[in-house]
C-alpha cells in the first residue's frame, strides 16, 4: 500500500454498537465517517497496526480494523484499539492515528473465543513489529519532534 504510513487526524471518537469492551473485553475508538472517507483509496478492509494519540497525550501503539461492518455495505468504517489502560473513556476527545503496517484481512470467526483470541495475536504482532527502529522514528515524526527539528535532522 504505497499511502502507508497515513496519519488520520483529528478524528472525534463516536459510540459504536458498544461490543468491544463488553463482549470482547477490547474497546475499540470508533471514528466518525468524515475520518474514514479520507482515507486514501488503497486503504483497503482488513486489520493494520501503528501509533495513536489522544489529544496531545501519550503515544501508543495501535491496532486497527477498516471493514465494512454489514452485509452488502460498501460503507468502510474504523476502529481502534490503543494497547494501553486507560482510566476514562475517550468519547468525544480527539483521537489522531497513524497506520503504519498490513496485518491480516478481517475474518468471520466461528465463535467469540476464537475472535478475541485473534485480536489477542494481532496486538501481539503489532507490539512485535512496532518496536523496529524505522517505526519507532515514524512515531517520533508524526507526533513528537516538532517539525522544525526533522526539517533539520534531513
Ligand atoms: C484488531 C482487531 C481485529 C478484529 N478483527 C476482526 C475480524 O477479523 N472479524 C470480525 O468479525 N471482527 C473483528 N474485530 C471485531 C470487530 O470489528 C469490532 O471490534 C467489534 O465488533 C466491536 O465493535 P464496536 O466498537 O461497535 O462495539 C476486530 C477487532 C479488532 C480491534
Ligand atoms: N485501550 C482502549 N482503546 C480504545 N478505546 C478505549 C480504550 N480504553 C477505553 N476506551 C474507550 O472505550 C470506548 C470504546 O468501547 P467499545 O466497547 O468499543 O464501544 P463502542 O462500540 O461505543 O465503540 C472508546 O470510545 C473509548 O472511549
Ligand atoms: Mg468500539
Amino acid at each position: 500500500m504505497r499511502s502507508l504510513p497515513y496519519l488520520a487526524r483529528q478524528g472525534q471518537v463516536v459510540w459504536g454498537f458498544g461490543r468491544g469492551s463488553k463482549q470482547l473485553g477490547i474497546p475499540t475508538a470508533n471514528f466518525p465517517e468524515q475520518v474514514v472517507d479520507n482515507l486514501p483509496a488503497d486503504v483497503s478492509t482488513g486489520i493494520y497496526y501503528g501509533w495513536a494519540s489522544v489529544v496531545s497525550g501519550d503515544v501508543h501503539k495501535i491496532v486497527s480494523i477498516v471493514w465494512n461492518p454489514y452485509y452488502k455495505n460498501m460503507k468502510k468504517s474504523m476502529e481502534t484499539h490503543i494497547i494501553h489502560t486507560f482510566e476514562e473513556n475517550s468519547y468525544g476527545e480527539i483521537l489522531s492515528v497513524a497506520i503504519v503496517g498490513w496485518l491480516r484481512p478481517e475474518k468471520n470467526f466461528d465463535s467469540l473465543e476464537l475472535l478475541i483470541s485473534a485480536i489477542q495475536g494481532d496486538i501481539e504482532e503489532a507490539k512485535k513489529q512496532l518496536d523496529v527502529p524505522e517505526y519507532l522514528k515514524l512515531k517520533d515524526n508524526f507526533f513528537q519532534v516538532p517539525k522544525s527539528k526533522i526539517m533539520n535532522n534531513h
